[in-house]
């Protein structure tokens, strides 16, 4: 079964008060942040810290992610050696682009080492290449777009409502699908506008994204409310399932429900609301079987 992301908890690599308790706040997965969060001179302490940090404590509950620096940064081939070393779930790897993406998985390959890596798609080219950049190797699982960076690219305004995004969003969520990797967008970064964030969040999720990043502990409840199943259409859902197995045995591929027209994509919508139900808990035992 496929790991739940709905929401990914950035901290910055050099922060021990925040980074100790990062298991505690309900995020599915945490980012340790070597990049941008991190100024160039705690860079070193940072990259200390993270090893301290991975050899005391075992995250258990959690998807551990490290942000390391970009290819074109001196902290690249650092940040490489102290990765080799240490058992975290993905590497994710800013301003992808071919160059970088090629460079950081062809290294992994070369060690065997068994650590995946998510790509953060952010800067315009990024976005252009981003099927091909999915494409390099089967070590890349996902991707995350970067808001901010890429506004910075374009040289557009970054709006709470995002309208300069919209080409972006679609396009790494079209290019995720088509490869069956996973899709996570942009943290919302005024930790202090709940709604603003709720809007944010939906869409992301309507458009087809599968979790969204955020800088903010206050931010992970509304991000997983807002990527789980309702109780409404989770019931929904096992109707659906239910009417299903019972048409298949009258020989039937559509049919109706509540007035309603049920075929082959309903059904697999169904399909994976329960299986995203099944992820968060939400189910009794019996009540999903995954094939
Ligand atoms: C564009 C990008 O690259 S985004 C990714 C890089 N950016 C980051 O990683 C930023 C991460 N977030 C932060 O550093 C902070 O949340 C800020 C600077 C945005 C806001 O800081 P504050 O206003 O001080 O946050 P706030 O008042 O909500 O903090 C409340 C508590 O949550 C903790 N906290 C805040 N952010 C985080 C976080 N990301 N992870 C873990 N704990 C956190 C604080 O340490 C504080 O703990 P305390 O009560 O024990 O002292
Ligand atoms: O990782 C992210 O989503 C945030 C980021 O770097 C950006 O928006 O530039
Ligand atoms: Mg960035």
């Amino acid at each position: 079964m496929s790991k739940i992301r709905r929401s990914m908890l950035f901290i910055p690599g050099n922060t021990p008060g925040m980074l100790q308790s990062a298991d505690v706040f309900d995020a599915d997965s945490i980012i340790i942040d070597l990049e941008d969060s991190v100024s160039v001179d705690e860079k070193d302490s940072a990259r200390i810290l993270l090893e301290q940090l991975l050899s005391k404590v075992q995250f258990t509950d959690v998807e551990v992610i490290v942000r390391m620096n970009p290819f074109e940064s001196t902290d690249y081939e650092k940040d490489i050696e102290v990765l080799q070393s240490l058992d975290i779930d993905l590497i994710l790897l800013p301003k992808a682009e071919q160059d970088s993406v090629s460079d950081l998985t062809k290294r992994l390959e070369s060690f065997k080492y068994k650590t995946d890596v998510m790509i953060l798609v952010e800067t315009a080219l990024g976005v252009e290449q981003v099927f091909d950049l999915l494409n390099t190797s089967v070590k890349v699982k996902g991707l995350m777009l970067g808001g901010e960076d890429l506004c910075v690219d374009l040289n557009c305004e970054r709006t709470k409502t995002g309208e300069e995004l919209l080409y972006a969003r679609t396009r790494v969520v079209n290019a995720a699908r088509a490869l069956k990797k996973f899709v996570i967008d942009t943290p919302f970064t005024d930790t202090n506008d709940d709604i603003g964030l709720t809007n944010d969040t939906r869409f992301a999720k309507k458009i087809g994204f599968d979790g969204k990043a955020s800088i903010n502990p206050r931010q992970i409840e509304t991000i997983n409310k807002v990527f789980t199943p309702k109780e409404d259409e989770i019931n929904d859902a096992k109707r659906v399932i239910e009417a299903k197995d019972q048409a298949l045995k009258e020989g039937k591929g559509v049919f109706s429900l509540d007035g309603k027209m049920v075929d082959l994509p309903i059904i697999k919508r169904a399909e994976r609301i329960m299986a995203v139900a099944s992820k968060t808990g939400l189910l009794k035992e019996g009540e999903h079987n995954e094939n």
